[in-house]
């Protein structure tokens, strides 16, 4: 094969060569990375069919085809993987400890409760709180700030657990998915009048997959009709068998109503981290962690609640958290109380971030401003290009009709969210029954009360749906997000408007149909020769017109003799010409097709879609 050139100079080829390239690349990094000029990249792609500017960050299809082209082998590295390749080029290793075995000291395990709806994972969150602050700051007012510490006492020891107080598997997931881990223990609970249910094993599976030891609270046993027993042997079905029928996982009945046992709970969990775990961190070393939850605060600006996972955080000290950084102004417990440091499984409120992390996005303390600026904004480039390569996959409903034309999908996927049960119904009806023609199907894949929330946003993003948001708005971060994931959020606040968008997207989405429509015919009066181009009709226009490079067949005596003919050439006397009006002559040129004779007729057609009505 040729090496490509562009203006008679050779590009750097690349024998097989790799490129490492992140997702969502613009032609510009390709071009950096093998030494050539962007701009003649951009005549290589041209060549190849596409039009892209150099700084446009393009799809990995089209990486893919340059990288063909060029003969290089392509890499696309995960977003995981470079920023860890970032903070190297910093000379910063994340996610291990620092010095040896010796440096480690035991560190309390963090904790998320999970299960079913209403079996009472709030409450026991609050129960678990209220009965264990610690001694003096009982009182006080407590904060939420995303996770608390509390203390107890196992085996005449003090111990500490720090629990993530977010209820419900989504934060815990969402973290997962983007690789950070930050829970040692899950407590699943199970209302023990309730038994399982379909969340009770869907946090459980999250659990596991996690590789997460679960300690089981079988909860609500105040209430009549409690049956612990079943609990224990529903779960056992799901490969949780409890110690006292010769398992390994601790079952604590509680009720978080009344406040009992919740002591016993807290012993489990320990206990169990004790015999599963190996729990200790380097206290020494710079602080590094996991962001559980940030927002922007009216008075104070950017705040985030940070899990230190190891090293000590100190006020005064340069973070950086996801893309936002700064320097610790001031930190605050979970009682609202200031404090200079924090260690390993302490959560704290920090202040003095440029902008709103999200959750579950690590920080890391570095040495300079400069250095956590640097790795800020690299970060952030970084979003910006993968969330552009993102959008250009995602469906809007103004593109329905352009996706489906591509055959990239045939169905519409929703997500309803609106203020009030009975709104939401009502849409949800109407919608399904518009009828959206065979090719595509409406499908509606959550609907609910209440704002547009992050969960909704990531769910489109997951399964690109579009959310419609009646009479509600997005909330936090929910909108950021959409942005960044390219996810099409619309508000409305008529039923009727929803259905007219709705339908006339499908309208544009249905595959179009063609139908062929005449132009003109024309009698062929005389037939030239021409060396050249073969057999040239001289033609009366009959009816209609004939233009250049429309579709034509041939008819002899009222028959079809040929099809799918093509007027390649049309003039008027000497002149070529676009197109010849009825009652003109001229002359007619059918490519390669020269079987002509006087008396035919050429018919000239071409196929336009059909409006849909
Ligand atoms: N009788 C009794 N009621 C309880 C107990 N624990 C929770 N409840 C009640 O059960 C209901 C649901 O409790 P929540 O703590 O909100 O449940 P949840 O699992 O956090 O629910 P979601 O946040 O909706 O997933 C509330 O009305 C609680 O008061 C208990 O031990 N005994």
């Amino acid at each position: 094969m040729q090496a490509p050139s562009v203006g008679g100079v050779l590009l750097p080829r690349g024998n097989g060569d790799t490129v490492r390239l992140s997702r969502g690349a613009s032609l510009t990094d390709f071009a950096e990375k093998i030494g050539a000029n962007p701009a003649s990249l951009v005549q290589v792609m041209l060549n190849l069919g596409e039009m892209v500017t150099a700084t446009q960050s393009v799809s990995d299809d089209t990486l893919q085809l340059l990288a063909d082209e060029m003969n290089y082998t392509l890499q696309i590295v995960s977003p995981e993987e470079e920023d860890r390749e970032l903070l190297e080029s910093f000379d910063i290793e994340f996610g291990e400890n620092e010095g040896g075995e010796e440096a480690l000291v035991a560190r309390p395990p963090v904790v998320t409760v999970m299960g079913h709806v209403d079996h009472g994972k709030t409450r026991l969150l609050d129960a678990i709180r209220k009965t264990n602050v610690v001694a003096g700051e009982a009182g006080g007012i407590t904060q939420h700030i995303g996770a608390y510490q509390v203390a107890t006492e196992v085996n005449g020891e003090h111990r500490a657990i720090t629990f993530i107080d977010t209820p419900g598997h989504e934060a815990f997931t969402a973290m997962r998915a983007r690789g950070a881990k930050s829970t040692d223990i899950a407590i699943l609970v199970v209302a023990a009048n309730d038994g399982v249910m379909p969340q009770t094993i869907e946090a459980l599976n999250h659990a596991k997959a996690a590789d997460v030891p679960i300690v089981v609270a079988v909860n609500k046993i105040d209430v009549e009709g409690a049956d612990p027993t079943k609990v224990r042997g529903q779960l056992t079905e799901f490969g949780l068998v409890a110690e006292e029928y010769g398992g390994e996982t601790m079952f604590v009945d509680i009720s978080a109503k009344q406040g009992l046992n919740i002591d016993s709970l807290l012993e489990a969990v320990v206990l169990t981290a004790d015999a599963a775990l190996d729990l200790r961190a380097n206290p020494e070393q710079d602080a590094q962690g996991i962001a559980i939850e940030a927002h922007l605060d009216r008075g104070r600006g950017a705040v985030a609640t940070v899990l230190v996972q190891r090293g000590t955080l100190r006020v005064g000290d340069t973070m950086v958290v996801g893309d936002a950084y700064g320097r610790v102004r001031a930190m605050l417990d979970d009682t609202g109380n200031t404090v200079d440091e924090a260690g390993p499984s302490t959560p704290v409120l920090v202040l003095g971030l440029t902008n709103v992390p999200g959750a579950g996005d690590n920080f890391l303390v570095v040495d300079e401003d400069r250095t956590a600026r640097q790795i800020a904004e690299k970060r952030a480039a970084r979003e910006r290009n993968a969330a552009f390569a993102k959008s250009r996959r995602r469906v809007s409903l103004e593109d329905l009709d352009k996706v489906l034309k591509a055959g990239e999908v045939q169905q519409l996927n929703l997500i309803i969210k609106g203020d009030a049960s009975g709104s939401v119904e009502a849409l949800e009806s109407s919608l399904l029954q518009l009828d959206v023609g065979e090719d595509v199907d409406l499908r509606i894949l959550h609907r609910g009360v209440g704002a547009v929330t992050e969960t909704d946003v990531t769910l489109a993003a997951g399964s690109d749906a579009i959310i419609i948001g009646f009479n509600v708005r997005a909330e936090g971060r929910a909108t950021s997000l959409a942005e960044r994931e390219g996810v099409d959020v619309r508000y409305y606040s008529v039923i009727y408007q929803v259905i007219d968008e709705i339908e006339a997207a499908l309208k544009g989405m249905l595959k179009p149909e063609y139908e062929e429509v005449e132009l003109g015919t024309a009698e062929i009066r005389e037939v030239f020769r021409s060396s050249k181009l073969g057999n040239i009709a001289g033609v009366l226009i009959r009816s209609g017109e004939v233009k250049r490079n429309t579709k034509a067949r041939l008819l002899r005596d009222g028959k079809v003799v040929a099809e799918n003919l093509n007027i390649e050439g049309l003039r008027r006397f000497k002149d070529d010409v676009t197109e010849i009006r009825e009652g003109f002559e001229g002359g007619i040129n059918l490519g390669n097709y020269n079987d002509i004779k006087i008396d035919d007729v050429i018919a000239t057609y071409e196929m336009r879609e059909k409006p849909r009505v």
